[in-house]
């Protein structure tokens, strides 16, 4: 299952940025997982959510939807560590791009997105593919272990990380998966 819808410009109130990118990650997640679980007779599997460099940095830009990733990013840190999670079956993992060159990002308005006019020039020099970040997703889900990795993706390649270690650039090891 993958958590992937979000938007970032503001236009009917910050509210429905936290409805959309942090509360229905939650609905959504708690659904899925129910479903899954192999201790209640599911099939266990795997829960994939989009994040954003935006949940690992603090930015003055859109404090409002970082503050979503983040809380995506502490919100799945929590089930990834749940004692009970090896009985379910159930992985949980991140994708945390920089920016990628979709119709988010191309709909961006200066009027919503607050120093997008100062900043959008330093972003679309950063910015991907939406290609790198589909072939990254098809990476992550190809190895043995996911659970408790954020897969960042900037135009410099694609780096595992630890949840708790997003700041330090300790490289992902399954055999340390929780
Ligand atoms: N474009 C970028 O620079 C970056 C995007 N991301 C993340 O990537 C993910 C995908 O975003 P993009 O493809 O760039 O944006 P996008 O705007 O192209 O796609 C977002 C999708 O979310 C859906 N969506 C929005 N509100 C919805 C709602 N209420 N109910 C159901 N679906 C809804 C839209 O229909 C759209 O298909 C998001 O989580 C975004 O935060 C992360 C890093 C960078
Ligand atoms: C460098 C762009 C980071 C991508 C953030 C994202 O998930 C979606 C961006 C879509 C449009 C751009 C609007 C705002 C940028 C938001 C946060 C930037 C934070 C990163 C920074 O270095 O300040």
């Amino acid at each position: 299952m993958v958590n992937n819808a979000a938007i970032v410009n503001e236009g009917s109130g910050w509210q429905r940025v936290i409805a959309i990118n942090l509360t229905a990650v939650i609905v959504g997640t708690k659904l899925a997982a129910a479903h899954m679980r192999k201790d209640k007779g599911g099939k266990g599997g795997r829960i994939v959510s989009t994040l954003s460099v935006a949940g690992l940095v603090q930015s003055h830009m859109t404090p409002v939807y970082c503050a979503t990733k983040h809380g995506v990013r502490a919100y799945i840190t929590g089930l990834c560590k749940d004692p009970t999670r090896p009985d379910q079956g159930i992985e949980y993992a991140m994708i945390a791009p920089d920016a990628v060159d979709t119709p988010m990002f191309q709909s961006v308005d200066s009027n919503r997105v607050l120093f997008w006019d100062e900043l959008k020039d330093e972003m679309k020099r950063r910015m991907m593919k939406p290609q790198a970040v589909g072939e990254a997703f098809l990476q992550l889900l190809r190895s043995d272990v996911i659970n408790g990795a954020i897969l960042q993706v900037d135009i410099q390649g694609k780096t595992f990380r630890h949840m708790e270690c997003v700041n330090d650039g300790v490289t992902f090891d399954p055999s340390k998966a929780f």
